[in-house]
């Protein structure tokens, strides 16, 4: 956790909002948020403030720097538009200096948008009762104006909504280094774990939770690279790792394609690009996953043959292996692959309904799977009855967000004797699943 709030390098200056009406302090202030590793923020509404520093994702930036950026822009941009439109001025000038000027606006904007990274954010709800000094800063909260107060010692108070991030190197921030070199920068990455499977389990649920995580990046959707050859082929693997967001060192890149799971050079082929790649594995009751499938195969196919017809194979009368999804959820088949390519610390598993049940032990244990800081908290998930799922508390926006409509289907009913056939089929397969992986779930 680093140190502690109240140490040496905490933020301790007392200010009020009268003292920020004068600008000429600002230089001051950033003096002193760069000395300290940490800054607390008070998440109290208030009606009007002024607006002298911007915050997100651990940085905070002089707003009126970032202004001043953005009207000399406007500027420069309305300039341009006289050129193109033929004022007296500008037709004398040529089209490369006009460019010249524009582009210089624009370099001129990113130097003036200097952000100051933090090591960690204090958050509280509560701080501003006993607040030692305030510095008015603005954000989106709940969609509202709303403003965030700088103060110290709202760690001790308030705990549990303390939200302890990694300062990012100065460098990182910056176009030069101290001492030359080369800085670092944000860079893809190839994936540091990987959610290999099992389609319709929770991988979307478990990625979006993941992605509350600030050390965590993710690509927006599935990338589904080492299942297909045309990809391999014709871009190769440093098209996979660009498909990535761009991660600082003290951030793990994540993705998601479950499709891998059945199909097993997918294994190889991982383990052949990165060897150490931690991978994730969600596991559901089999016919319950079986069904979700068809829910979301009959949305996208018309005219896709009722379940039944569907499972059975009208040749033999008996589930039809010919089926993929339902070859799917004869997980042990596949498990059993994964685990001749890479070794079992190397895969966590999840089963889908704990996962539902109780999202912050699951990703508790995820977060320690991945050598995480521990960052979960009861308030980053709550239950949305009419979903029937947990969803998402954004903790620096309070925003709350949920996955998407394709989550929580209604499921149709199976037939008695078509549920007795597949309890049947998957039951060796179950079987050999839990002498594989020692483990006990409820179906197995
Ligand atoms: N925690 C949590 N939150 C939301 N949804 C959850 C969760 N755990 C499991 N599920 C159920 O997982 C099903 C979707 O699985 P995936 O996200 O893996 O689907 S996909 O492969 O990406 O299409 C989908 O199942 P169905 O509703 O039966 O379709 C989800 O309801």
């Amino acid at each position: 956790m680093g140190e502690s709030v109240n140490g040496p390098r905490a933020f301790s200056n007392h200010y009020n909002h009268d003292h920020f009406i004068n600008h000429r302090q600002e230089n001051h202030i950033r003096e002193i948020l760069n000395s300290c590793d940490t800054l607390a923020i008070n998440m109290t509404k208030i009606n009007s403030s002024r607006s002298h520093f911007t915050f997100r994702n651990g940085l905070v930036s002089p707003r009126w720097h970032k202004t001043m950026g953005f009207c000399t822009l406007i500027i420069s941009s309305f300039l341009c538009s006289l050129r193109r439109f033929g004022s007296y001025i500008w037709k004398k000038i040529s089209w490369p200096v006009a460019f010249f000027t524009f582009m210089l606006t624009v370099f001129m904007f990113t130097l003036f948008t200097d952000f100051i990274p933090f090591n960690r954010i204090v958050y509280s709800k509560q701080a501003q009762s006993s607040a030692v000094g305030l510095l008015p800063v603005t954000s989106n909260i709940q969609g509202d104006r709303s403003v965030l107060h700088m103060r110290r010692e709202v760690y001790d108070s308030d705990p549990k909504i303390t939200f302890p991030l990694q300062r990012p190197p100065l460098s990182a921030f910056n176009k030069s280094s101290v001492n030359g070199s080369l800085q670092e920068k944000a860079v893809k990455r190839f994936p540091t774990c990987i959610i290999f499977g099992v389609s319709k389990c929770g991988t979307k649920a478990v990625i979006e939770y993941l992605k509350l995580h600030p050390h965590v990046v993710a690509p927006r959707s599935e990338i589904n690279f080492f299942n297909n050859e045309t990809l391999q082929h014709q871009h190769g693997l440093e098209w996979y790792i660009q498909q990535m967001p761009p991660s600082f060192d003290h951030q793990i890149t994540v993705e998601k394609s479950p499709d891998y799971f059945q199909n097993h050079l997918c294994a190889d082929l991982i383990r052949a690009a990165s060897p150490s790649t931690k991978l994730i594995l969600l596991l559901r009751e089999p016919i319950e996953r079986l069904v979700s499938e068809y829910m979301q195969l009959s949305e996208k196919r018309p005219g896709l043959p009722e379940f039944d017809k569907w499972v059975i194979g009208q040749d033999t009368g008996d589930i039809d292996q010919r089926v993929p999804s339902v070859m799917v959820s004869a997980y042990a088949e596949h498990v059993s692959y994964w685990l001749s390519v890479f070794p079992r610390p190397q895969i966590h598993i999840i089963e889908s309904q704990s996962l539902r049940d109780y999202p912050l032990q699951e990703m508790r244990k995820v977060e320690r799977f991945l050598n995480l800081q521990p960052f979960f908290q009861p308030d980053d998930f709550y239950y949305n009855s009419t979903r029937g799922f947990y969803c998402m508390r954004m903790r620096f926006t309070g925003k709350t967000k949920c996955l998407g409509k394709s989550k929580g289907r209604e499921h149709i009913t199976v037939s008695q004797s078509i549920m007795e056939k597949l309890k049947n089929f998957y039951q060796p397969y179950n079987s050999k699943l839990k002498q594989i992986l020692t483990l006990d779930f409820p179906w197995l």
